[in-house]
């Protein structure tokens, strides 16, 4: 598993105002996609490309175009859907498909209660989009689905991440092509399976919930 955390001044300030508690939704959800935008030029980095050339007003060009198939962005629904934008600002051309997921707050284990992805993922470069990696239950689970039907690599953009939950999904990949993009690597998990700083529960935080 390749982890990159972003090292830029930046990405911390965003996520210095996105954790401070004063933010407001509206605020907090401008941050979420200017975040995201900023840590895709990293998580794109290996995108596929085709190789093409265009005509300039001067001479022939070579260039690049992504590849076909088109990546596939996967925002984990609720908190994941405030990434979107930003990421298809960066790849217009990517299609998009849903995991709708939530975290049981006692037991902490994930349910996937909403799909809506292409059936078959064969040879497909997916992009996960979700703010929090805590225990790493969520992204495990929605990495396992999409290899299950067939995605040869994955790379989950995170904005924060709990240490405890980056070990867990790199033993849970073992032997995958799985890349993590990260805002921020805080210090644990609170007894609770909250991030410590963290931001708090980012989908209350887009979202308005209380
Ligand atoms: O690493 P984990 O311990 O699994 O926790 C992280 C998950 O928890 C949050 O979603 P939540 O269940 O709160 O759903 P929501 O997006 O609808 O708020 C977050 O967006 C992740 O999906
Ligand atoms: O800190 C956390 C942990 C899980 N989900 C969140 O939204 N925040
Ligand atoms: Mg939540």
């Amino acid at each position: 598993m390749r982890v990159h955390v972003a090292d830029h001044p930046l990405v911390t300030h965003k996520l210095t105002v996105l954790r401070d508690e004063t933010t407001p939704s509206p605020t907090f959800r401008a941050l979420a996609e200017e975040l995201v935008t900023l840590l895709a030029y990293e998580a794109t980095r290996n995108v596929r490309v085709s190789p093409v050339t265009v005509t300039t007003p001067v001479a022939e060009a070579h260039g690049l175009a992504i590849g076909d198939p088109r990546p596939l962005v996967v925002p984990i629904l609720r908190a994941g859907l405030g990434m979107l934008g930003g990421m298809v600002k960066l790849v217009p051309t990517a299609e998009v498909g849903f995991l709708g997921m939530v975290r049981n707050e006692q037991t902490l284990q994930p349910d996937i209660y909403a799909e809506r992805l292409p059936d078959d993922l064969a040879n497909r470069q997916c992009f996960v989009l979700d703010p929090m990696l805590a225990t790493g239950g969520s992204l495990i689970a929605a990495i396992d689905f999409l290899f299950d039907r067939g995605a040869v690599d994955v790379t989950a953009i995170c904005l924060i991440a709990a240490p405890e939950g980056l070990e867990a999904v790199k033993k849970a990949t073992e032997g995958r092509e799985v890349t993590i993009v990260l805002g921020a690597l805080d210090e644990r998990l609170n007894e609770r399976g909250y991030i410590v700083p963290g931001l708090g529960d980012a989908g209350d935080r887009l979202y308005g919930t209380v």
